[in-house]
């Protein structure tokens, strides 16, 4: 089997596509997507890497994994910027695709009829289990959906939930294990029962 970020000619043809890569908190998603862009770089693609300005966690303008890997990339506050960055570009990524306008779609659309692969990683769900932003329509309309895990931190199988730990209703709030853990389906229905008590 040829698994989809193996396939040799995704990095060296200019043919455009869109790739969604979704999970929970500390699935691997941002690695993932790190990986394909410098796979990318290697083949000698021209990389454009995009995440949103709100997203200050580890840097204001790398995206950096949980696990410390890194990559330069352009802050922006709107999806609609990404079109005056990728004139000459072959690959575009953009990481936390849950924070941006449900302009995204349109723009991941244009750039793949425009012969650009387009590498997208986000959240598919918020802390209640709910589809995050303009993730559901993304994965909709992606050539390839890669669905990560982590690991449930309760009892070790696959986490798909990020369950929030501190008391905070607002569906936006930046964190990381301080702020959240990923948990399986049971352990998560679990901790949501006993956040009510
Ligand atoms: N419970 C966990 N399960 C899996 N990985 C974890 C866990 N907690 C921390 N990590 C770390 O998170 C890294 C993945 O980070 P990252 O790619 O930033 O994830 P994501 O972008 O999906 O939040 C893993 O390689 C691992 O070092
Ligand atoms: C579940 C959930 C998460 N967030 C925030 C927390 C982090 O800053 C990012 C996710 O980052 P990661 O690379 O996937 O670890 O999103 C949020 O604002 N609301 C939520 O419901
Ligand atoms: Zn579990």
């Amino acid at each position: 089997m040829v698994l989809y970020s193996e396939d040799h000619t995704q990095e060296t043809k200019r043919r455009g596509r869109i790739e969604v890569i979704c999970g929970s908190m500390f699935s691997g998603k941002t690695e993932e997507l790190i990986r394909r862009m410098k796979r990318a770089k290697f083949a000698r693609q021209r990389v454009e890497i995009f995440k949103p300005a709100v997203d200050t966690r580890y840097s204001e303008e790398d995206i950096v994994s949980h696990d410390s890997h890194s990559i330069a990339s352009t802050p922006i506050d709107t999806s609609a910027s990404i079109l005056l960055f990728t004139s000459e570009i072959d690959v575009v990524g953009i990481d936390e695709a849950q924070f941006f306008d449900t302009g995204l779609i349109d723009v991941c659309n244009q750039l793949a009829n425009n012969g650009i692969r387009v590498i997208i990683a986000g959240l598919d769900m918020d802390f209640k289990g709910n589809p995050f932003g303009p993730m559901p329509q993304l994965c909709a309309i992606a050539d390839e959906v890669s669905k990560v895990h982590a690991i449930c931190v309760k009892c070790g199988q696959l986490a798909c939930f990020s369950h929030r730990t501190v008391k905070n209703d607002k569906q936006f709030l930046l964190g990381e294990t301080a702020e959240y853990e990923p948990l399986c389906r049971g352990c998560y229905l679990r901790a949501v029962e006993a956040d009510k008590q």
